[in-house]
């Protein structure tokens, strides 16, 4: 993988992990309740985390889960205004959440209303997907007749995610949280589905990470919820044209012009290219646009910030 530019340094905050996209501190007073995580502006795709990175994305998709989170109901990680929390830095405020630190659970819980991706290349191996048999016929990008929770194995770092049977998530963190998963990601898929399908908004598949609290045992939605690094956005108008071909009507609203410029300028071999600016800049509009069309606003932060 491409190598990343060190996390900055944060007054107050200790550096601990970087993601292909994100970067983890704890606090520097050794306080094990919060952590920051930090949403940078890296871009990946093909498991490459690409150059140049691009301006204002980790804010506006820090937003968008932000707006995602205070729409669900249920506990989630933000530590917002908890009176003990150590202060946002101000170098990242725009792109990062101070967050309750939980023993997370080591189930990727992805849900998908649509099939593509790795869950399609399962069913056109097995006929199913996690276990879960499904109908013959189904094409790339089909919409299911319902949502399926097709969970992950959060594999140690660098290394890819595996996908588990839901019995196989109880043998992983106990039977009653496995059910507890399910069913908190199947319902919370269900309504998100439905704000964005009143915005013209497809919402084909998303992954989402739960903990437990160590001071309450409650089940708390974590990590990044809805955003277009964790799910999959497509446009209805667009996906309902059957004059399109696939790719025009599965375009995405994140990386699908990286990935197609990247199809079109490089074999997979040795580091990708750096984007041209004019990928960089028709990225963000892209990631703004979902942005715009589900919270009916125009994002706070702005590219450069
Ligand atoms: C590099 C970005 O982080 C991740 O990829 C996923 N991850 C989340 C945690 C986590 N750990 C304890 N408490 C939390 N509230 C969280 C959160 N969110 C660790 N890795």
């Amino acid at each position: 993988m491409t190598n990343i530019a060190p996390a900055p340094a944060l007054p107050g905050w200790t550096h601990t992990y970087s993601g292909k996209v994100r970067d983890l501190y704890v606090p520097a007073n050794g306080d094990d309740r919060f952590l920051l995580v930090v949403a940078s502006n890296r871009v990946s795709a093909f498991d490459h985390v690409l150059e140049p990175p691009i301006p204002g994305k980790g804010g506006l998709l820090t937003e968008l889960s932000n707006w995602w989170f205070s729409r669900i109901p249920m506990p989630n990680h933000l530590a917002t205004g908890h009176p003990e929390a150590p202060a946002m830095p101000s170098e990242v405020a725009d792109r990062a959440v101070v967050s309750r630190r939980l023993e997370m659970y080591p189930v990727e819980c992805v849900v998908r209303g649509a099939l593509t991706g790795s869950g399609f290349a399962e069913y056109q191996r097995t006929g199913a997907v996690c276990g879960i048999p499904l109908p013959e016929g189904i094409e790339d990008g089909d919409l299911l007749d319902e949502p399926i929770y097709t969970p992950a194995y959060k594999a140690p770092l660098g290394e890819h995610d595996e996908n588990i049977t839901f019995e196989r998530s109880a043998e992983l963190v106990g039977p009653e949280v496995a059910a507890a998963l399910r069913e908190a990601s199947l319902r919370i898929f269900t309504e998100a589905r439905q704000l964005a399908a009143e915005r013209g908004v497809i919402l084909a598949d998303t992954k989402f990470e739960f903990g437990r609290d160590p001071e309450t045992g409650e089940l708390v939605l974590a990590d990044e919820v809805l955003t277009s690094d964790s799910s999959r956005y497509w446009d209805a108008s667009l996906y309902l044209d059957a004059a399109l071909d696939r790719s025009a009507r599965l375009a995405s609203f994140d990386k699908q012009i990286v990935r197609n410029w990247l199809a079109a300028h490089w074999d997979r071999t040795g580091e990708p290219p750096a984007l041209p600016a004019e990928i960089v800049s028709r990225t963000y509009d892209r990631y703004r646009e979902l942005f715009v069309r589900l919270t009916g606003t125009e994002p706070s932060a702005t590219p450069g910030a």
